[in-house]
């Protein structure tokens, strides 16, 4: 099988006036932005700028938190269809699943084989899902997650047996077994040496067309590595969204270019 994706485009993300925080404390201040079906767009600003906030309010992992609050509308676009991310009546963990996220840190399930990591949305999904057709979701997912050809003769090994590279691709392989229309990456390499880095980079790359994808990072050559778009988040508002290389090349908000001229942040 090869290892690249062949599954239909998945709708943009769009943000508008989106305004959140915890208790009195304000962290985003009514931000705009749209994330374009089947890219990359990577969201850049300083440390506590409020980048990981904005992924949370997407997939409502940011309402878990006891004092958090949050107004304005988060929507899947794939038009004619809209759907409100905060609609009334919303299932939330359908929604998670239609929306992954892919932390700092790999997340596998630590008592869990890797076989069962990956079958986990699979099997809440799909109550009673016929063995076969499990595996295969199973091996579509590590494949689609180049993690295939490293883990086929040990599936049934602890998770925690794989290299962190390898973890965190188990959490992508986790994400896409669901087939989600979104993934949310959250500093996805941060933890990750340069080799295992790069692989997760060409994988994100690979995944485009696929999945519509927004990737939180502080580090500026992976933006400009793998994202089509680049917005610069600065004390809770988007200051610029362009072209990856326009933004990177010729800013056109003074705010945007100092920080990515590494003039603060
Ligand atoms: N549970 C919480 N309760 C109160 N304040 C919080 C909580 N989580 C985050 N914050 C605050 O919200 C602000 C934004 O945090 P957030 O993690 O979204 O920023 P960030 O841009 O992702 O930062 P970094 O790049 O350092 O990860 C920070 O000042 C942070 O201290």
């Amino acid at each position: 099988m090869a290892e690249s994706s062949s599954v239909p485009r998945s709708p943009a993300v769009q943000i508008e006036r989106l305004s959140a925080g915890f208790g009195p404390r304000n962290v985003l201040y009514g931000m705009s932005l749209t994330a374009e079906a089947g890219r990359v767009t990577a969201l850049i600003g300083p440390s506590g700028c409020g980048k990981s906030t904005a992924l949370r309010c997407i997939n409502r992992l940011h309402e878990r938190d006891a004092t958090a609050w949050v107004r304005g509308v988060v929507s899947l676009v794939d038009a004619p269809r809209v759907s409100d991310v905060y609609a009334a009546g919303t299932d939330v963990s359908a929604l998670r699943q239609r929306i992954g996220m892919v932390f700092q840190y790999p997340t596998p399930f630590v008592t869990q084989s890797i076989f069962d990591n990956v079958a986990a949305g699979v099997r809440v999904g799909q109550p009673g899902i016929a063995r076969a057709r499990l595996e295969q979701a199973v091996e579509e997912a590590l494949v689609r997650a180049g993690l295939w050809r490293e883990v086929a003769d040990r599936l049934r090994s602890s998770a925690m047996a794989l290299s962190g590279g390898q973890q965190q691709r188990l959490c992508i392989a986790r994400a896409l077994a669901v087939h989600p229309d979104v993934l949310l990456l959250d500093e996805p390499t941060a933890s990750l040496d340069p080799i295992a880095t790069q692989r997760i980079e060409e994988l994100l790359y690979d995944l485009r067309g696929s999945v519509t994808m927004l990737l939180v990072t502080h580090n500026m050559q992976q933006a400009a590595r793998i994202s089509d778009t680049t917005a610069v988040l600065l004390d809770g508002l988007i200051v610029e969204c362009a072209p990856t290389r326009q933004l990177f090349t010729t800013p056109r908000d003074s705010r945007a270019e100092a920080y990515v001229m590494g003039r603060f942040g």
